[in-house]
This record gives C-alpha cells, sequence and structure tokens, in this order.
C-alpha cells in the first residue's frame, strides 16, 4: 500500500477476491485467548514492513464490540503500526505496505472498493499529543463533523453531545468561543476525543492518549476511555501497563520483532499469562 492510493497488498490463493466473511483465524494465531465471538474487528496474518523492514508478523487478532482492547510491548515492537493499520493511516507513510487481512464487520478494509476516507468516518483516531487546532472550541468539534460530512441540522447540539461525552461541557460550557489552545493539556485531549466522536463512528483507536499529561489530567482520559466503552469499541496503545490493567478488558502483547505473542483477558494477562516471555514483560524484567 502507497499513499498515493496504489495498494500493493498481497491476495491469498484461497481467496482471490480478498475478502471472506468466515475470517479463519490460522496457526499462527498468539497463545491465550485470541477468538472473541462480537468481534467488530478481525486481523488475520497481517504483515506490515517500511521498505524492506518487516514491523508486523503475522498478527491475528479478534477486537471485540464495545470493549477496551490494549495493545502494549515495548518500544519499537509494532503497537502502533498496528492500530495504524486498523483504519489504514499506514497508507499515508510512503513506504509502508500490507500483506494479509483485516477485516471490519467482515469487510476487507485492504479491498480495492474501501474508501479509506469514509473507512476513517466509522474508526476514529485519537494521537500521543493533544492537537486541537487554532479555532474555537466550538468550531474544533464542528470540524469533526464538518470533515465527516455531518454538519447538517443541529451543529451547536452535536457539538455538546460530543463535549459531553468527552466529559468537557460542565467545564468549557461558558466559553466554546475561546480558543482550544488555551485549555489545559488534559482539556486539549478530552476535545480532541470529541473531535473524534462528535460524527459518531464505531470505533475509537489512541495512540498514548495520556501520556503527555499530569497524573490527574491522566485519571480524567482513564475514567472517560471506559465510559465510551458502553458506546464505541475501543483499541489504545499504552507503555503504562497499570494503565492498561486497570482500563481495558483485553489485552494484546506484542514483543520485539513486531509479533503479537499473546491475547487474552486483561485480567489473564496480567495474573497468569501462558508465556514466559510476556510474564517478564509484564513484571519488569525487560522492558
Ligand atoms: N514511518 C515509519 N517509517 C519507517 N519505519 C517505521 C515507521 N514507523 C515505524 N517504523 C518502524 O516500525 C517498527 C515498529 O514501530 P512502531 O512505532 O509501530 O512501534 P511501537 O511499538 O508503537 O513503538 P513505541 O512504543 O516506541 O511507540 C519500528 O522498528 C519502527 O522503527
Amino acid at each position: 500500500m502507497t499513499a498515493n492510493g496504489g495498494s500493493s497488498r498481497s491476495v491469498s490463493a484461497s481467496d482471490p477476491g480478498g475478502s471472506r466473511s468466515d475470517a479463519t483465524m490460522t496457526d499462527n494465531a498468539p497463545l491465550g485467548s485470541p477468538r472473541v465471538d462480537n468481534a467488530v474487528i478481525k486481523s488475520r496474518d497481517l504483515d506490515v514492513y517500511y521498505g524492506d523492514d518487516q514491523a508486523l508478523h503475522g498478527v491475528n487478532m479478534d477486537i471485540p464490540e464495545r470493549k477496551v482492547t490494549a495493545l502494549i510491548g515495548p518500544s519499537g515492537c509494532g503497537k502502533s503500526t498496528f492500530l495504524r493499520s486498523i483504519n489504514r493511516m499506514n497508507d499515508l507513510i510512503d513506504i509502508a505496505r500490507v500483506d494479509g487481512d483485516l477485516y471490519f464487520h467482515d469487510k476487507n478494509v485492504y479491498d480495492d472498493d474501501v474508501d479509506p476516507v469514509a473507512l476513517r468516518r466509522k474508526i476514529g483516531m485519537v494521537f500521543q499529543k493533544p492537537n486541537p487546532f487554532p479555532k474555537s472550541i466550538r468550531d474544533n468539534v464542528a470540524y469533526g463533523l464538518r470533515v465527516q460530512g455531518k454538519d447538517d441540522g443541529d451543529v451547536d447540539e452535536k457539538v455538546h453531545t460530543a463535549l459531553e461525552r468527552a466529559a468537557l461541557l460542565e467545564e468549557v460550557e461558558d466559553q466554546l468561543d475561546s480558543s482550544g489552545l488555551d485549555l489545559s493539556g488534559g482539556q486539549q485531549q478530552r476535545l480532541c476525543i470529541a473531535r473524534a466522536i462528535a460524527p459518531d463512528p464505531e470505533v475509537i483507536l489512541m495512540d498514548e492518549p495520556a501520556s503527555a499529561l499530569d497524573p490527574v489530567a491522566t485519571s480524567k482520559i482513564e475514567d472517560l476511555i471506559e465510559d465510551l466503552a458502553e458506546e464505541y469499541t475501543v483499541v489504545i496503545v499504552t507503555h503504562n501497563m497499570q494503565q492498561a490493567a486497570r482500563i481495558s478488558d483485553k489485552t494484546a502483547v506484542f514483543l520485539t520483532g513486531g509479533h503479537l505473542v499473546e491475547f487474552d483477558d486483561t485480567n489473564k494477562i496480567f495474573e497468569n499469562p501462558e508465556s514466559d516471555r510476556v510474564e517478564d514483560y509484564i513484571t519488569g524484567k525487560f522492558g
């Protein structure tokens, strides 16, 4: 896959159309319980390359609906690469190439007829550093609606609803026309979350959303993520294992070289992982 839209993904011989609804997990499945009943996203033998370097190796994973799934592992193991492959943000990296399959509701997002922009309407993203626009609070959230073509009807009502869902409304209700840049870091991140949820996506991808925040702001974001999972499917990359243990339902552990080693209920991963290497990582023997 390249930024200019050319897809170089390979298509398996057993699946010449590039799409299959059964999405059977292969022998390459990680340890643990990688299959879930209510999966919204399924990756099957997903490889990602940057030029000649392979960043992900045959990732097989089911992501359950309306739960928080945490992606953890040491630096450079491919967590962000996997996250970005879900809504094809890797398309924006010239040298990135994807092999294998990534299903969203049983549709392979790498099929030729999938429009990545439309896909990102359904699968929104929040980044590590809060990145509000130099616009008013109202316009920051309304921008999310405009970009997604959902600025028909009552924009103000939608802005209010998104700010409320992002647990920010009470703090900014009287200053909707002030700049988003005047908010604290934690408020800016909740503003970005409001912008992401305003168009009402199904899935929210979060790449270390609290790593730039102080403990109080982090705690608010963690509470918010747990609340969001009542309505949305949340996938979060975090370096903070306590955070993963606190807020996630499922945890995927990637280890060096871009391998998904174990996937299971979060309690199981933190209390009784199957892999010795995962146990060593969880207990801080390497990081
Ligand atoms: N845009 C890029 N161009 C080239 N190589 C990249 C790019 N992004 C990531 N990589 C490489 O892919 C591998 C996985 O990186 P990735 O950022 O996905 O890991 P990560 O687990 O999220 O790391 P971290 O925890 O440090 O953010 C690394 O070797 C990295 O150097």
